[in-house]
């Protein structure tokens, strides 16, 4: 058993991998970490290994008190990746996004891919048919445009993700649930135009704690999975063990 943990900008998701079977799914905040691990670990105890994925500031340190227990591996860019990455500054690609791109390239095989997680930041990767990793986009997630609405101006409340009765907001809160919520469609509409400008066909996944959420909205085909990063955590760990 793997337990796979994700350590993103604003909170903690792991999951209990058997195989590739998801068994049980956690989210906690960053300052429980170690034990929320500890009980994972003792609801079960069979996990042999702890991968983590992190791009929070939580330091490797943190997993090391497990090291007697079990096998950690804390990902870093030095590790094998089954893609080549195209990326101009490679050292500062997120790990959440390789992780990402390394599970769209092995669960999708030779086809282009378009990865779409809608976590704090929105974040999109392109992986073509020939395992290329050539980039994407980052913008302000749902929950930041909200925020950042209301902490940089006087009069904006600070509102909670609703869907709009319209694109034609007719009240502070409509008009500001429009501009969040539509404006995401129209960026990801925009963006999938671009792409498919370039490439006749590619598989589009969409991520992250407003997936599914967002999964209604859009018109484009798209494969909605909130489990994806971790899915892949489980996945690239494989692959990193056959591969080394
Ligand atoms: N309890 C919650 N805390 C924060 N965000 C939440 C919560 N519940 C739902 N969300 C939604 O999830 C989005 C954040 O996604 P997610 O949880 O994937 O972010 P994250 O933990 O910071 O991970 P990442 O850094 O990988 O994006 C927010 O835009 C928000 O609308
Ligand atoms: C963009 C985020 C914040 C998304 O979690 C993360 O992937 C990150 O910190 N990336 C570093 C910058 C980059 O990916 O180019
Ligand atoms: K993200």
């Amino acid at each position: 058993m793997v337990l796979t943990v994700d350590v993103g900008n604003t909170r903690i998701k792991a999951s209990v991998f058997e195989g590739s079977t998801a068994l049980e799914n956690f989210i906690f905040e960053k300052k429980e970490l170690v034990e929320k691990i500890k009980n994972i670990l003792e609801k079960f105890p069979n996990c042999s290994d702890l991968v983590v994925a992190s791009v929070g500031n939580i330091e490797k340190q943190a997993f090391l008190t497990f090291e007697n227990q079990l096998n950690v591996h804390f990902f870093t860019h030095e590790d094998v990746f089954p893609f080549h990455n195209k990326y101009a500054t490679p050292k500062t690609l997120g790990i959440d996004r390789m992780i990402l791109a390394a599970g769209a390239t092995l669960k999708f095989p030779k086809q282009n891919r378009l990865v779409i997680d809608a976590g704090t930041c929105i974040t999109y990767d392109f992986i073509d048919e020939n395992d290329n990793y050539l980039g994407g986009a980052i913008s302000p997630g749902l929950r930041l445009r909200y925020e950042s609405m209301h902490n940089y101006t006087a009069k904006l409340p600070l509102l909670t993700l609703e869907v709009p009765e319209s694109y034609i907001g007719n009240s502070t809160a409509q008009a500001m649930h429009s501009g969040v919520v539509n404006g995401f469609v129209y960026e990801i509409d925009g963006f999938i135009d671009d792409y498919r400008r370039d490439f006749s066909n590619f598989i589009i996944i969409l991520t992250g704690g407003d997936a599914d959420f967002l999964a209604k909205r859009l018109k484009n085909t798209i494969f909605a999975n909130s489990n994806f990063l971790l899915e892949s955590l489980n996945q690239t760990y494989q692959y990193k063990i056959d591969n080394d």
